[in-house]
């Protein structure tokens, strides 16, 4: 008899849950880490309305902290966490990180698996775990969590997977292996990859440009390109601008096609209601958003490196104030 995996999901919002689904298919044992949603969950399980897996409900194991999930695993003496599923949003350098939040359940074997946008994410990952395999996880996946425990998405879902550091021993190359495999065997579509930087780059045309262009203008991609004969144009080019971050930093790939391609999806969607970006879905309900994950770390590292980074430097400061805005409005 396998043994089933053990699979802790740290952040059940919009991405989290779908993959809660997907791991559930694939036999796992699921526990997930939840906050504001946590009443809803533990009452009425999770409920996906989807293109792709149709109307599904889930029920995980729902739990309000990490140290909750340790105990309870301790208390019927099941053995560890195979895997930390990591979908909460990424905020590097917040105080406590999420990986001192993780500590009750990184046992010596455990792998983690960031599934979240921006760069430069990973770093206090690895200096927390330094011997633990380190899965950095690219995710296509329009959801939103339109009510506590309610997630609709469409049918595109793309997990990219690949180790942090590149170069990373075998163990650890078998971790991000078996985690393609949990996924597929869930119904869900996972690559992996030798760098997965390289895809995290490509994302990074998307996520550095429309996400903050949509939360500032208040409107989906396809309104943003409608709204003006200037918009596309704009959005273009910022994502040359972190294009050129992204060849400065070494990766050679991220070229005009990859511009082009990214740009594409977007207009493939005109003549549809378009999609709503994560930071949008955030600056709308008042939540924080990735500033940093997402643009302040491309800003930083172009600046760094000489590369113009004007025109995304201007997205920043404004996103950046919007956030403060936010915040502000939060503590009243
Ligand atoms: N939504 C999308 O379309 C896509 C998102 N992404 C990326 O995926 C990642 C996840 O995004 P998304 O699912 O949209 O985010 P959501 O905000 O929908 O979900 C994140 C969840 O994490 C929870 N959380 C945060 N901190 C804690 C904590 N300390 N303890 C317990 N729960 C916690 C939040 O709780 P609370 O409600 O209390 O804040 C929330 O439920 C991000 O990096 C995003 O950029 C990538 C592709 C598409
Ligand atoms: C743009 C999108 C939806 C792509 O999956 C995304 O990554 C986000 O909303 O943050």
């Amino acid at each position: 008899m396998t043994t089933r995996p053990n699979i802790l999901l740290f952040g059940a919002g919009a991405i989290g849950t779908i993959y809660i689904h997907i791991l559930q298919q694939a036999g796992c044992n699921v526990t997930a880490v939840c906050r504001s949603n946590y009443a809803a969950a533990a009452t009425n399980g999770f409920h996906i309305s989807s293109q792709k897996y149709g109307n599904v409900h889930v029920s995980p194991t729902v739990v309000r902290t990490p140290q909750e999930a340790a105990d309870n695993h301790k208390a019927s003496g099941s053995r560890g966490f195979d895997y930390v599923l990591v979908t909460a949003k990424a905020f590097p350098g917040s105080s406590p990180t999420g990986a001192e939040l993780l500590r009750p359940v990184v046992g010596p074997d455990t792998a983690i698996a960031l599934v979240q946008n921006g760069i430069g994410i990973e770093d206090e990952w690895k200096a927390a775990y330094p011997e633990n395999p380190i899965l950095s996880c690219v995710v296509y996946l329009p959801a939103t969590q339109t009510s506590p425990g309610h997630v609709s998405m469409g049918d595109l879902e793309r997990l990219e997977i690949g180790t942090f550091p590149c170069e990373a021993p075998a163990a650890h190359k078998g971790a991000g292996e078996k985690l393609k495999g949990l996924i597929e065997a869930g119904g869900g579509t996972a690559t992996l990859h030798d760098d997965v930087q390289l895809k995290r780059w490509s994302k990074a045309l998307v996520n550095s440009s429309w996400n903050p262009v949509c939360a500032l203008a208040r409107s989906r991609d396809v309104a943003v390109m409608a709204s003006s004969p200037a918009a596309t144009e704009y959005v273009r080019a910022l994502m040359r601008e972190v294009a050129a971050v992204a060849r400065a930093c070494g990766y050679g790939g991220i070229g005009e096609e990859e511009v082009e391609m990214q740009l594409g999806r977007a207009k493939a969607r005109v003549g549809t209601r378009g999609i709503e970006p994560s930071m949008m879905a955030d600056a709308l309900h008042g939540r924080r958003m990735e500033v940093e994950a997402i643009v302040g770390n491309v800003v930083r590292l172009g600046k760094e490196r000489g590369v113009g980074v004007e025109r995304l430097e201007g997205v920043y400061v404004l996103v950046k104030a919007l956030d403060e805005s936010l915040a502000a409005a939060r503590e009243g």
